[in-house]
């Protein structure tokens, strides 16, 4: 795909997310990997409803941009060391929605639990609603570099893993194509709408 192709899903990806709610104002930054060695990623502080082509860059791999005069995400680091954890991974998305944010702050412990949901098979490499979908959760921390380096260890770990929260943040999730990515940020709004509603019943 050509990075005008590659730009044009980032741009639509935040007019899905943002019509949605799940990535208000200038909240949230998205991705695609433009090469081996490359990230196309969203500049820092744009409002993802109202993105344009020249909203994007693109960065190495260590996060550093390789376009003087744009800003990348602030969260950059966070979404380049997912392109370098799994060579098939082509997409990455961020969002900052109500419910993942409540949820994480609600979740005490380092993660969450899904299970005996149907919706988890709409998560890459789940066939049955049987097992468990393991959402680790990271305490949010201005200083990305560290929170990276504090992400890394539960990735190399748990090479199934489909995303993760920072508490009081948001989510982070990916696919080897966006519309993948996509899919699996709509599965986790879901389960954790269903999530909230269970507990606020049970705790009743
Ligand atoms: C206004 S939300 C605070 C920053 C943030 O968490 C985010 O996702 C957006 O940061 P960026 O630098 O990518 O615009
Ligand atoms: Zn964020």
């Amino acid at each position: 795909m050509s990075r005008e192709q590659l730009a044009q899903e980032i741009i639509d990806a935040g007019r899905f997310l943002y019509g949605r709610g799940w990535s208000p104002a200038t909240s949230s930054n998205y991705s695609t990997r433009l090469s081996a060695d490359q990230a196309l990623l969203t500049v820092s502080g744009k409002h993802k409803g109202q993105l344009g082509p020249d909203d994007v860059l693109a960065t190495d791999l260590d996060g550093n941009s390789l376009e003087p005069g744009k800003k990348p995400s602030a969260e950059t680091l966070l979404h380049t060391q997912l392109y370098r954890w799994k060579a098939e991974i082509g997409a990455v998305l961020h969002t900052h929605s109500v419910n993942a944010t409540v949820l994480s702050r609600l979740t005490p412990g380092d993660h969450l639990v899904l299970e005996d949901y149907e919706l988890q098979k709409a998560f890459s490499g789940v066939t049955t609603h049987q097992g468990q979908v393991l959402v680790p959760i990271f305490d949010n921390d201005q200083d990305i570099a560290r929170l990276a380096a504090k992400v890394q260890p539960w990735l190399d770990d748990n090479p199934d893993c489909v995303g993760y929260l920072i508490r009081g943040h948001g989510l982070y999730t990916w696919g080897p194509r966006m519309s993948d990515a996509l899919r699996q940020v709509e599965a986790f709004e879901f389960l954790f709408e269903c999530e909230l509603k269970v507990r606020s019943i049970a705790n009743a």
